[in-house]
């Protein structure tokens, strides 16, 4: 597992610029965190780093959000309003098989309401406490690519990295 400590706005959507920048077609993020966590933020910044230059707008009504026209296409989804029950008949998969829908990165809002999940993905959470302020977590699952990121992440200047995440993501 790997730990950032976000001190601002601009560290949250700085590391989604890196994930946009980095992860092959095929990736999928699935991204927990409370209400106002950062979860929207860091896509926006996903949508940066692809270089796609349509507002990444909270896709809360409308669930799936698609944006074409980056290095690899960008779907983005908030699962906030839905059962797990529900998202079931959603056919999510279809995302992420590469089959109906040509691959890129999938992002999940609220992915604990997911009630299957890809065999590989970048398990995300952003969380907050008193003590150590904003913090994202990484943990990698299945045989998830994490192509240049762990390098790309290691040498980030701007993010406030800890020597011991430093260590993590060399390991
Ligand atoms: N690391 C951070 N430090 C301080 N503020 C942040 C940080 N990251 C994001 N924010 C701010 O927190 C607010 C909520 O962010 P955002 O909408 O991305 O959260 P969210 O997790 O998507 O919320 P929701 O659960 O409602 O979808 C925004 O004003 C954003 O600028
Ligand atoms: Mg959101």
């Amino acid at each position: 597992m790997t730990t950032l400590f976000l001190t601002d706005a601009e560290a949250t959507r700085s590391l989604g610029v890196r994930l946009g920048n980095c992860l092959p077609a095929g990736s999928v993020i699935l991204l927990e965190g409370d209400l106002g966590a950062g979860k929207t933020t860091l896509v926006q910044g996903i949508g940066e780093g692809l270089g796609i230059e349509d507002a990444i707008v909270s896709p809360t009504f409308t669930l799936i959000n698609e944006y074409p026209e980056g290095r690899i296409p960008l779907y983005h989804l908030d699962l906030y309003r839905l059962e797990p029950s529900e998202v079931e008949v959603l056919n999510l998969e279809s995302y992420w098989e590469g089959a109906e829908f040509p691959l890129g990165i999938v992002a999940i809002e609220w992915a604990e309401r997911l009630p299957y999940k890809p065999q590989s993905y970048l398990y995300l959470r952003l969380s907050y406490s008193p003590e150590s302020g904003r913090q994202a977590e990484l943990v990698s699952v299945g045989n998830f690519d994490w192509g240049a990121l762990a390098q790309d992440l290691g040498q980030a200047k701007d993010l406030p990295l800890q020597p011991e995440t430093m260590r993590d993501l060399e390991a």
